[in-house]
């Protein structure tokens, strides 16, 4: 530590004058991106009334004519261990379908332009030509702060591989977990236009996927999401929690039970020279949980249940406690017609209100969506304990998918991903991000946006039935599924996955976008990189481990100059040791 901060001087002066160089030319970059932004930006079209012209859509209190009001949320937080659920109701949920357009032509986007993913270009880059990728997650710290090792981004992503001859939609079943990794600290427009990522192949070792657990031998057939924790930036000691996928499927390639879902950990050190950065451990696999019917649904209650995706967190406001979020659903019977008046949310006497008898008799009962919570009961983090649903969404949704609890100035948001197939008879939103807020990790939290909870859509024709995939439905929008997964990084950056765009698979990493947040809203920044899309898997670090000095150290020894490409790893490391 010492002779870290002696160094402190030496490199802050050799990489001033490029510093000086470089902010100059950034600045002026950034003048003309923000003229021809401004000049792109769409006008609020007459369907976002009341709020037409805002910025931040903010939460609505009057409502749209012709549709019910959104319920009402307090924030209020209770304890986390404490029984109650919040709810994204059917009021909510249907802010989404109130505020879109309902007189675009058919096939066009019909929802308020804050709150879309900007188009992505048919011509995209891919990040590797070997593999198929989707889900990405970054090295986090507890804080969900992204970490570079040694002078090294690392993501990690799911994978499949095209010379096996997988086709992207048969990745599921053949997922595996890869890492991808690149110089820390190069601006986005100084990188290839495919983000630079280097392949380094899969985390879990060839064989590992033969297990023993307290004496029954399992076999791990796919790898889903998926959190990396950095578990002390001190050192290289990382953790992964993933959720292992038994298939069991019969030789013709049926289903012979429901697939088992357990979320699970895998310990691990990250290692790093000034060439490449490799992975040791992940041979040993903990399973933490599976769904035990009681607080969420497991198999034996419905072969359609979902559990998985596992992302950790320390809260603030109880330091030491750590907990995970997790996608799960309501525990129950499936098909067992119980939403409640609460599960609907309407607000007395809203003359738009449906009856339950009415939302029952639609079947829109199958989809019940949970948001998990859990809490570690060891400081190992291999021991966990289910607590009560965050968030449930009966009768509205059927996935609320990757959930992550993002904290930002003492608020607390739940950003989730969903899908428009997955939504309930008679409610309708986009495949993309949807976010809550709160004031403590369980909360009655307040669906942002309108009271809707859609933060960032891909561009869709809500008044057009939605297909299962663009081809169904060609007239619903040639983007309606360009891109899926998304996760909200520090600073409201957004990364995700490259679908489909114009029938083009992707399986690549999309364009970064950025979100402006503020209380219970949020904007899509039309001005940041090209109308809104910055680098393709642009996924930057915001902090660097202690071994950064290492990397410099090797930059010193292989007589490289410090040029403009290394100032911000510079810069990281001189902020992270002030
Ligand atoms: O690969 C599994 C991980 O992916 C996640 C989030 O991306 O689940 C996505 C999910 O949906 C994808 O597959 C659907 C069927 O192929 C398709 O309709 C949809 O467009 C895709 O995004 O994958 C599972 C399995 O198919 C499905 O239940 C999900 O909605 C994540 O939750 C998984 O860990």
């Amino acid at each position: 530590m010492a002779n870290i901060r002696r160094k402190k001087p030496i490199f802050t002066m050799a990489v001033a004058g490029s510093l000086i160089a470089a902010t100059a030319a950034q600045t002026a970059f950034a003048q003309t991106q923000n003229a021809r932004q401004e000049a792109l930006r769409v006008a609020p079209h007459p369907g976002m009334m009341p709020h037409a012209g805002r910025m931040f859509p903010g939460t609505s209190l009057t409502g749209v004519p012709g549709f019910p009001l959104p319920t009402i949320h307090t924030q209020q937080a209770y304890a986390p261990d404490g029984d109650f659920t919040a709810r994204w109701t059917r009021a909510d949920a249907l802010q989404i379908k109130a505020h879109s357009n309902p007189s675009v032509s058919a096939g066009q986007n019909s929802l308020p332009s804050q709150l879309i993913m900007p188009g992505i270009p048919a011509d995209f880059p891919t990040i590797n030509p070997d593999v198929w990728v989707w889900d990405t997650w970054t090295l986090i710290d507890k804080h969900a702060d992204q970490f570079s090792y040694n002078g090294w981004e690392v993501i990690f992503c799911l994978t499949a591989d095209k010379n096996a001859g997988y086709g992207f939609d048969d990745r599921h079943t053949h997922a595996r977990i890869g890492f991808f990794y690149r110089r820390a600290g190069i601006r986005a427009d100084q990188r290839p236009a495919n983000g630079g990522w280097i392949y380094g192949g899969h985390l879990i070792p060839e064989g590992a996927q033969e297990q023993v657990f307290k004496g029954t031998a399992y076999t791990i057939t796919a790898e889903w999401s998926g959190s990396m924790r950095l578990l002390d930036p001190r050192d290289n000691k990382v953790s992964l929690f993933y959720t292992d996928m038994a298939f069991n499927r019969d030789a013709s390639g049926q289903d012979i039970t429901p697939a088992q879902a357990v979320i699970t950990q895998s310990l691990g050190q990250i290692h790093a020279d000034f060439n490449h950065v490799w992975f040791t451990g992940f041979t040993t696999h903990t399973p933490l949980l599976r769904p035990d019917g009681v607080l969420y649904q497991n198999g034996a209650q419905n072969p359609y249940y979902n559990f998985r995706d596992p992302f950790t967190f320390e809260d603030p406001n109880h330091p030491g406690v750590n907990y995970m979020v997790f996608e799960g659903n309501t525990a129950g019977q499936r098909g067992v017609a119980n939403c409640t008046a609460e599960d609907l949310g309407y607000r007395p006497n809203d003359p738009h209100a449906e009856t339950v008898q009415q939302v029952l008799d639609s079947g829109a009962y199958y989809q019940k969506a949970a948001i998990g919570l859990a809490v570690a009961e060891d400081s190992s983090l291999s021991k966990w304990k289910f607590l009560t649903p965050l968030i449930s969404a009966n009768c509205v949704n059927d996935q609320t998918e990757r959930p992550q609890m993002y904290i930002k100035n003492g608020k607390y948001y739940i950003f989730t991903i969903s899908h428009r197939t997955t939504y309930a008879a008679g409610v309708d939103g986009p495949d993309g991000v949807y976010g809550f807020v709160g004031n403590g990790i369980r909360s009655d939290f307040q669906p942002m946006n309108y009271g809707s909870g859609l933060v960032l859509g891909n561009p869709t024709d809500l008044n057009q039935a939605a297909g299962t995939d663009y081809d169904a439905n060609p007239l619903q929008n040639p983007r309606a599924f360009q891109s899926y997964s998304h996760y909200v990084m520090p600073g409201g950056l957004v990364e995700s996955f490259i679908d489909t765009v114009e029938n083009r698979r992707g399986g690549t990493l999309s364009p970064t976008v950025k979100l402006g947040i503020r209380a219970d809203a949020s904007a899509v920044d039309l001005r940041y990189g090209n109308g809104g899309l910055g680098g393709y898997g642009d996924i930057p670090a915001n902090r660097a481990d202690i071994n950064v000095s290492a990397f410099i150290q090797d930059l010193i020894s292989q007589n490289v100059s410090i040029g403009p490409n290394t100032t911000g790893q510079v810069n990281a490391f001189v902020n992270t040791n002030k």
